[in-house]
């Protein structure tokens, strides 16, 4: 209240500030004529406090000082608010307004009530540990981390480490060392991969300080106390859109910046009694498999490998023998072919736990595979905008786990269709969807012990199989692609853990209408 009236942004707006329950807005609202009791108007904007990026004096030029009104008046004095505004598709932008007054006193209290507010806000990162994947993608990294995201991190003030990544695994291997205490938060810049290594030296980390062995596949994982913030700059960066909506870097260093959080469930992979990797987003046999394998060693090509691979992979039309066991997920809420998308917003969505009186009973299923995929999120990305399943939770304790059994070429081809567009992908006799917390997967055929199969690789493509060309050509084995990793043991044991992991995120949005963004 004591400062209504006092301050005149731009043309058209007053700065209010007023209280709503528990959080403070911040309100333009038109200059003349200032109403008494205003009313919300197509000018008014509004910003939470918690979505204000930094508050600054500003400084009057004098150009400003002898332009129009302010000759007649007093010295004016002026701040600018720095805040979040929303653009098109999930994109958050950094904008300002500026707000004018005569009263030196008044100008310094709102200033300084602003900070205060803002300092009060904990969850924010001040120090930052930022790992940049010069490699990863269009080899934009560097460029896109001094472009687009220091200038915004100096803004809000945050100081960062910066390590530019000299060989893979170097970020992984470094968290294991470096003194983490110190940081609020740990950010990649790059794409999949490069998350993957950050989540797997975090992991690996906390459950090195507090005696947990990640061989054993029954442990319970300790979870990790700092949040991971990822600058997308890779080829598919399909954890940052599956989790913000857009694989945008102003957007992500948003998030950063305000400090958001969102648990997320992490599987861990392990082959006799050893731990393989981790996975947040797709484990993929099959399929996804082969297209790895194929496109890693097109690397030098860029982001089309993975296109070249595609259709590669699609016209070889390989199935594999192999039994698949999973227990159900029976405490989360919905399935996997709800309409609606469930990775909105962060909340656990369990039902009660198993009583004693529950026997977790496990399923089997044999047969001829294209494709095993198994989602810990909807694995949405640009190149499937909705995912592989839409209504995969992030933060559940579970896992859809989608069969595709063998089938012919042109049904294959529909199902990934569907990958594109809003149409059901499970709606296919072919294809199978449990919603899962563990799961194993045991080929018919027994893995090279060496988990070497880079001849059977070579066998395996190059070659259109022309012997079935309208059915499937069955091989002994594929890899798994685990978050864009090769795993070379085909035989697997999976486990969700819930919320082993946070990121800087917040989920996806309900889109504003298109007023609300003009
Ligand atoms: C008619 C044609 C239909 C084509 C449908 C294509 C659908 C693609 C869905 C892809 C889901 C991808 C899930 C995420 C995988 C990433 O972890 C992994 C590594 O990413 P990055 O490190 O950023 O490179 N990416 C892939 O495995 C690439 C899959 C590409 C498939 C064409
Ligand atoms: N400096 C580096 N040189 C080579 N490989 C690296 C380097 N830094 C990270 N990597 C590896 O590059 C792989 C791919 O990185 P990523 O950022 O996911 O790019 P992309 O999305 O193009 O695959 C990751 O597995 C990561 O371990
Ligand atoms: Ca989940």
């Amino acid at each position: 209240e004591w400062a209504r009236g006092a301050f005149a942004s731009g043309k058209r707006s007053l700065l209010i500030f007023h209280r709503q329950e528990s959080e403070w807005e911040l309100e333009p609202f038109p200059a003349r004529p200032c109403p008494a009791t205003p009313s919300p108007s197509p000018n008014t904007c509004s910003v939470p406090v918690s979505e204000i990026i930094t508050v600054e004096e500003t400084e009057i030029d004098e150009k400003h000082y002898h332009s129009g009104k302010w000759q007649k008046m007093a010295k004016p004095y002026a701040f600018t608010v720095y805040y979040v505004k929303r653009a098109r598709r999930h994109r958050w932008r950094c904008s300002h307004v500026t707000f004018w007054c005569t009263e030196e006193g008044l100008c310094n209290q709102w200033i300084q009530t602003l900070k205060e507010l803002l300092e009060k806000l904990t969850c924010r990162p001040k120090h930052l540990l930022v790992y940049i994947n010069p490699f990863g993608g269009k080899r934009q990294g560097k460029r896109i981390y001094e472009q687009k995201v220091v200038p915004l991190f100096n803004l809000a003030s945050i100081t960062a480490d910066v390590i530019v990544t000299e060989h893979a695994n170097h970020a992984k291997d470094s968290l294991f060392e470096i003194n983490i205490e110190k940081y609020d938060g740990v950010v990649c810049v790059g794409g999949d991969g490069m998350f993957s290594e950050v989540l797997h030296g975090l992991i690996g980390r906390t459950q090195r300080d507090c005696g947990v062995d990640q061989n054993n596949p029954k442990a319970s994982l300790v979870q990790c106390n700092l949040r991971i913030g990822i600058i997308p700059a890779g080829s598919t960066d399909c954890v940052c859109y599956a989790t913000v909506g857009v694989n945008d870097p102003v957007t992500s260093a948003l998030h950063i910046i305000i400090g958001d959080s969102l648990a997320m469930d992490v599987s861990s992979v392990h082959h006799n009694n050893t731990f393989l990797k981790y996975s947040v987003s797709l484990l993929g046999y099959g399929f996804y498999g082969d297209i790895l394998r194929d496109s890693e060693k097109k690397r030098w090509m860029g982001l089309i490998r993975y296109d070249l691979s595609g259709f590669k992979t699609f016209l070889s039309h390989h199935c594999y023998e192999g039994t698949v066991a999973f227990l159900p997920a029976q405490h989360t809420v919905g399935s996997p072919r709800d309409k609606k998308s469930s990775f909105h917003g962060a909340e656990c969505r369990q039902k009660k736990r198993l009583g004693s009186e529950e026997v977790e009973e496990w399923k089997v299923i044999q047969g001829k595979f294209l494709a095993i995929n198994a989602a810990n999120m909807s694995c949405a990305c640009p190149r499937s905008p909705k995912g592989l399943s839409p209504a995969a939770h992030l933060a559940d304790g579970s896992s859809d786990l989608i069969l595709v059994r063998k089938c012919s070429r042109l049904n294959f081809l529909r199902y990934l269709i569907r990958h594109t567009n809003q149409d059901d992908q499970f709606d296919f006799a072919f294809v199978e969807v449990y919603r899962v917390r563990k799961f194993q997967f045991t080929s018919k055929h027994v893995d090279d012990e060496d988990g070497d199969l880079k001849d059977l690789g070579k066998k395996r493509f190059g070659q259109i199989c022309s012997d079935h060309p309208a059915c499937c050509c069955s091989l002994p084995n594929s890899t798994w692609n685990c978050d864009g990793e090769i795993l070379n043991n085909s035989a697997i044991e999976v486990r969700v853990h819930c919320q082993l992991l946070q990121l800087f995120a917040r989920g996806i949005e309900e889109t504003p209408t298109q007023e609300a963004l003009s």
